[in-house]
């Protein structure tokens, strides 16, 4: 290994470095989830890196589908939403459903919120009141409609006067606020249940105001819309006792259902892209290595029909490359980390505008010929 080879400075930290918390709790995250996993800024996250420009030579066509209505968050191809909110047997509740087949990256719902809140301890149940009396009847009446998850006793948890236990229940982040992050109800929205195999994810447009939530993959007609609220890639005892613990339900999925040597396999899969995650981000010094790892977690990903995470694995296999010089392959990386991003949350985020800005120049990341040039591998 060539000494020179050892990227002191930043390697190691700048392996994330469109980082931030990509939370996929619920804003009743006043339950702290801290997930280091989460790869991908979102723009509720991100603050924009004022040095992204995008440059002479930036790719100019989208080689992606077609993104519905992409900057406006309206529906796909006629006026109607594609879902509509039906009985959800597991969930002792309703959910929404598609009404027709919806393709991946796709905005499935763009809305904003009837009103929002601080966190803690801004938020109390006198000012959720005094938010809701700003509303119309009618949203005050949706609201108290929706479910409470603290209207019995739970261990560890005090009772909530209902409308802030209604708050805490459905509200969903939507931007900073001093001390923390502010929350909004969606009430649409407020239907999506959680799924450890979700297929849809949120993405919060701060100068728009407004939640725009996208296929995560094609979705057939029928099939039920669902986000995450938590991270997904624990063990299933590990996600049910966070959503126990958080949410106060015993989670009725489809990758919690599972049972045998498909749950066993599914378990292994989903520790083993979370242990390679953090292994990933410690590989700035052997980048063959690095990107033996990120082909791994990719196929695991895959395995598991979870889109998340991808974006920043293949960010991860970009710096590896660029690391040594491989720019060829750096390029090719790095449009995948566009796409995925494109996809999950859309041309105009932080993430996407970042990754086609080195899409177009590799060289301007910071890592660029710090190693011993080498020709590493694209994406398969
Ligand atoms: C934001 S609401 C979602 C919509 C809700 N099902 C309804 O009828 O309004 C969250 C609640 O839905 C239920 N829920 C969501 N995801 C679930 C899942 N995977 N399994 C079981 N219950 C779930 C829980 O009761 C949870 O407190």
């Amino acid at each position: 290994m060539d000494p020179r080879a050892q990227p002191s400075r930043s390697t190691r930290p700048s392996m994330r470095p469109v980082s931030g918390t990509y939370r996929h709790s619920r804003a009743s995250a006043c339950i702290v989830h801290t997930p280091s996993l989460e790869p991908i800024a979102t723009a509720d996250e991100e603050e924009e890196d004022e040095t992204i420009c995008e440059s002479s030579d930036s790719p100019r066509t989208s080689p992606l589908p077609t993104h519905g209505q992409e900057s406006s968050g309206s529906y796909m191809d006629d006026s109607l939403p594609p879902y509509k909110v039906a009985l959800a047997p597991p969930t002792d509740g309703v959910g929404l459903f598609a009404t027709r087949a919806i393709a991946k990256g796709s905005v499935v719902l763009g809305e904003a919120p009837i009103f929002t809140q601080p966190p803690p301890p801004g938020r109390t149940n006198s000012t959720v009141m005094a938010a809701l009396s700003q509303c119309t009847r009618d949203e005050q009446r949706q609201y108290f409609n929706l479910t409470n998850a603290y209207k019995a006793p739970r261990p560890g948890k005090r009772e909530l006067l209902p409308a802030l236990g209604i708050f805490e229940t459905n509200a969903l982040p939507c931007g900073k606020a001093r001390g923390g992050r502010r929350a909004g109800i969606f009430l649409v929205a407020a239907r999506l249940n959680h799924s450890c195999q979700p297929n849809v994810e949120r993405s919060w447009d701060e100068s728009a105001q407004r939640m725009t939530f996208r296929a995560l993959r094609d979705i057939v007609e029928g099939e039920e819309l669902c986000m995450n609220y938590v991270d997904v890639l624990g063990t299933r005892a590990q996600r049910m006792e966070e959503l126990r613990t958080a949410f106060g339900f015993e989670c009725a999925c489809v990758a919690c259902a599972m049972d045998g040597e498909d749950l066993a396999a599914s378990d292994r899969r989903r520790t083993t892209v979370r242990r390679l995650f953090e292994e990933v981000a410690l590989c700035g010094s052997e980048p063959t290595l690095g990107l033996r790892k990120v082909k791994l977690a990719l196929r695991l990903l895959k395995e598991e029909n979870l889109v998340h995470y991808e974006a920043s694995f293949c960010f991860d296999a970009f710096q590896f490359c660029t690391l040594v010089s491989d720019y060829a392959n750096a390029k090719l990386w790095v449009r995948k980390a566009w796409e995925a991003s494109c996809n999950t949350s859309g041309l105009d985020s932080p993430a996407s505008r970042a990754f086609k800005m080195y899409w177009a120049n590799p060289r301007a990341h910071e890592l660029a010929g710090l190693l011993q040039h080498a020709t590493l591998h694209g994406p398969d």
